[in-house]
């Protein structure tokens, strides 16, 4: 089976978690307990072959810091970079992380291999509060080779599915050759992912 691993970030409460849980459970869930990074595992059949998923998603309180995310960058295989329409700070700090990644890459051993990095402008509901146009999210994503969406994970499920299905087929594109890279700690089952949403930090919309 082949393994794919998929790093989902961004700032803080920009719905990282919401879109995961949305792609496991298809539901929205308003409220989380999410206080460690976790990473989340699905097994996918894509075009008629088994691929086993791992979903990073880093808790930003716990998380902060160039050094975690560097690692978070050299584990992944994919980016799903995730910003809230309705905070323009949010998108700066996924430029940043853009950046990163693709320099990062530049002067490593993955420099050959284009990891595919989507661009995910969250929170499309808020759009009477927007503070990011439509355009300057496609700007970047253009100017670094990346798929752009703009959504809202509380109210579009198909979206989201798509958005997991094209990047596993797209990070499979160059996976087979990449080496394995350390994997950030910590790993959820199901199980604790029905209880991270059920748990007791609370956060509401
Ligand atoms: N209106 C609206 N709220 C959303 C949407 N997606 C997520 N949220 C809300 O945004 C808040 C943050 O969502 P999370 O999924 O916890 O965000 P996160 O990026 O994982 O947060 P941290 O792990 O704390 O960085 C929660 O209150 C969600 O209910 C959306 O599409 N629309």
């Amino acid at each position: 089976m082949n393994e794919m691993k998929i790093a989902v970030l961004g700032g803080e409460g920009v719905g990282k978690s919401a879109l995961i849980v949305r792609f496991l459970t298809r539901r929205f869930i308003g409220e989380y307990a999410s206080s460690s990074e976790c990473v989340y595992r699905k097994c996918l059949s894509v075009d008629g072959r088994q691929v086993h998923l791992e979903l990073y998603d880093p808790c930003s309180q716990a998380c902060e810091g160039k050094s975690a995310l560097k690692s978070q960058i050299h584990w992944a295989d994919g980016f799903i970079l995730v910003y809230d329409i309705s905070d323009h700070s949010s998108f700066l700090a996924v430029k940043a992380i853009v950046h990163l990644i693709r320099e990062l890459h530049h002067g490593s051993a993955k420099r050959n291999v284009v990891s595919p990095i989507f661009l995910v402008g969250n929170k499309q509901d808020l759009c009477h509060m927007r503070e990011v146009q439509r355009e300057e999210g496609q700007r970047l994503a253009a100017e670094f080779h990346c798929q752009f969406y703009e959504l809202s994970v509380a109210e579009h499920y198909q979206e989201v599915a798509l958005i997991f299905s094209k990047m596993v087929q797209q990070a499979s594109l160059g996976s087979k050759a990449k080496e394995r890279r350390r994997r950030p700690s910590g790993s959820k089952s199901m199980v604790k992912l029905i209880n991270n949403v059920f748990g007791k930090r609370r956060k509401s919309v």
